[in-house]
């Protein structure tokens, strides 16, 4: 169909712009963060994350990545604080990784990937009505993105993978309540801060990225899971494994990386 797009060869990142020109637009996520560019700024107060009365919903395939819904009709787990002017309500996260020993990551650091990345998505509920409104709004949406790097074991990651084998098959959805993405939180929330766009069609630039610079440890053997996802959906006779499904950096266009302390 005309908007499908991928990972491929065919329908991957570099012909996106061919059905969303704004893939070339001066906002586009994700970027290479260089550290020692990044501009110290001490007016960015710390990340503040209100989860506790979080209420997680469904966990499903949508054939691009898997996704853990929240409940969003009220300010229950909101983020505030950092960049933002107000706070953010949580509407999902999903992940981005790579193929087996190969990094997947979205952001790269210094021009190094790492394994996997974790999208923590939150909309501005105080200015929009919906989370699609907000998606298409230049202050819409506040993505944190955490990087998962491969070594022992994740503790409380496992509450995830399990539930994979029930969401291989693109369109596949189930329950998944009660899950408090705060244990997927490393230990420092310091971050990098800019404005950026989505990652996949339709590349909207709606988003301001705050960065966490300190990785949670996630096992290969955690990661291995994620690669029991498929593309495809159960009735394609043609099975693709669900990996490598992000985007390489793209170019700054004069943007400055903000960096809390
Ligand atoms: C930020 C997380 C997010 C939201 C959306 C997408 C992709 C996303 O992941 S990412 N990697 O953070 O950019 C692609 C589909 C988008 C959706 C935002 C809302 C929509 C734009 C809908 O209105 C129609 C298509 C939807
Ligand atoms: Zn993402």
């Amino acid at each position: 169909t005309g908007n499908h797009w991928g990972y491929g060869k065919e329908d991957g990142p570099s012909v996106w712009h061919n059905n969303y020109p704004v893939a070339q637009g001066n906002r586009q996520s994700p970027i290479d963060i260089i550290p020692q560019q990044a501009s110290h700024d001490p007016s960015l107060g710390p990340i503040v994350l209100n989860y506790d009365q979080c209420t997680s919903t469904n966990i499903s395939n949508n054939g691009h990545s898997v996704v853990v819904e929240f409940d969003d009709s009220d300010d229950r787990s909101v983020i505030q604080g950092g960049p933002l002017d107000n706070p953010y309500r949580l509407k999902q996260f999903h992940f981005h990784w790579g193929g087996k020993g190969c990094h997947g990551s979205e952001h790269t650091v210094a021009g190094n990937s790492y394994a996997s990345e974790l999208h923590l998505v939150h909309w501005n509920a105080v200015k929009y009505r919906t989370f699609g409104e907000a998606a298409a709004a230049p202050d819409g949406l506040a993505v944190l993105g955490i990087f998962l790097e491969t070594g022992d074991d994740h503790r409380w990651l496992h509450t995830i993978t399990d539930a994979l084998y029930m969401v291989k098959f693109k369109g596949s959805v189930t329950d998944f309540k009660r899950f408090n993405p705060k244990c997927l939180l490393p230990s420092s929330l310091q971050y990098w801060t800019y404005l950026g766009s989505l990652t996949t069609p339709p590349l909207h630039e709606s988003v301001t990225w705050i960065v966490l610079k300190e990785p949670i440890i996630v096992s290969d053997k955690q990661m291995g899971k994620f690669r029991l996802l498929l593309f495809s959906g159960e009735e394609e006779d043609q099975r693709k494994r669900m990996e490598n499904n992000f985007r390489p950096p793209q170019p700054l266009q004069g943007r400055k990386v903000r960096s809390s302390n």
